[in-house]
């Protein structure tokens, strides 16, 4: 049983959730992708839901599979959100933004009544950080607001390595916002109510990746023989 699988069957769990005339959130990355394609399907069989997306290339993807779309300015409040994850731990917190979109991801998923990750098993963990935690910041003054990261990651009692992300090519990424993104490369992250609230003060971060409290629910596949697990954390 190959990821893509196992995201699909993390996905097809999710369609049900969908209610005829819901205001939808729709995530980022490549689980969501595979939820997108299965709404598609959903939609030219007569479904009726009105999806904002949580990036550029979700937009594409839904203007592709003739989802209706609106703003968060047309539609300030949503009835729920599915999206990917990079790490979900054993309190729904969860690590976004390896795809870049965590801004708009964080401004949704707080403007659905209900947020639900979807995702293969593997992104379970015990404690988050050994994936790089996404910092989004604004490009004046980087230099000095990395050096401040770097003091709010000591403070809340982390060790790592601060990275720019840079793409294939080893040009600075730039998210849909305009902005760069620091990658943190903690390992494991002790208390990250304490890291979220030290990276809020730092002037120059425009949001972290770190989504605590906002989670209700993980849709999670796993691979048993050549089957598909699903397992739910939370209430669906
Ligand atoms: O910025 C990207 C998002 O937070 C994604 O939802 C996250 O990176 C998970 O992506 P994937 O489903 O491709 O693993």
């Amino acid at each position: 049983m190959s990821a893509p699988d196992l995201k699909r069957a993390a996905a097809e769990r999710a369609i049900p959730l969908v209610e005829d005339g819901m205001r939808l959130g729709i995530g980022t990355g490549s689980t969501a992708a595979a939820f997108i394609a299965l709404l598609g399907e959903r939609v030219r069989a007569g479904l009726t839901v009105t999806g904002v997306p949580t990036s550029e290339a979700t937009r594409i993807a839904c203007e592709r599979e003739g989802i209706p779309l609106a703003t968060l300015e047309e539609l300030p409040e949503l009835d729920l959100t599915i999206d990917g994850a990079d790490e979900v731990d054993g309190n729904l917190r969860l690590i976004k933004g390896g795809g870049a979109a965590l801004l708009r991801e964080k401004i949704v998923a707080v403007a659905s009544r209900r947020m639900v990750v979807i995702a293969d098993a593997s992104k379970r963990v015990e404690t988050l950080g050994a994936f790089p935690l996404p910092v989004e910041v604004n490009l004046f003054g980087i230099g000095a607001t990395t050096r401040a990261v770097e003091a709010a990651v000591a403070a809340a009692g982390c060790t790592g390595e601060i990275v720019r992300r840079l793409d294939k090519a080893g040009q600075p990424v730039l998210t849909d916002g305009g902005h760069a993104l620091l990658d943190l490369r903690l390992g494991r992250i002790p208390d990250p109510e304490a890291l979220s609230a030290r990276l809020w003060a730092v002037p120059g971060v425009v949001e972290h990746g770190l989504f605590l409290g906002i989670a209700d629910a993980a849709i999670l596949a796993a691979a048993e023989g050549d089957q598909a697990v699903v397992s739910v954390l939370g209430r669906l």
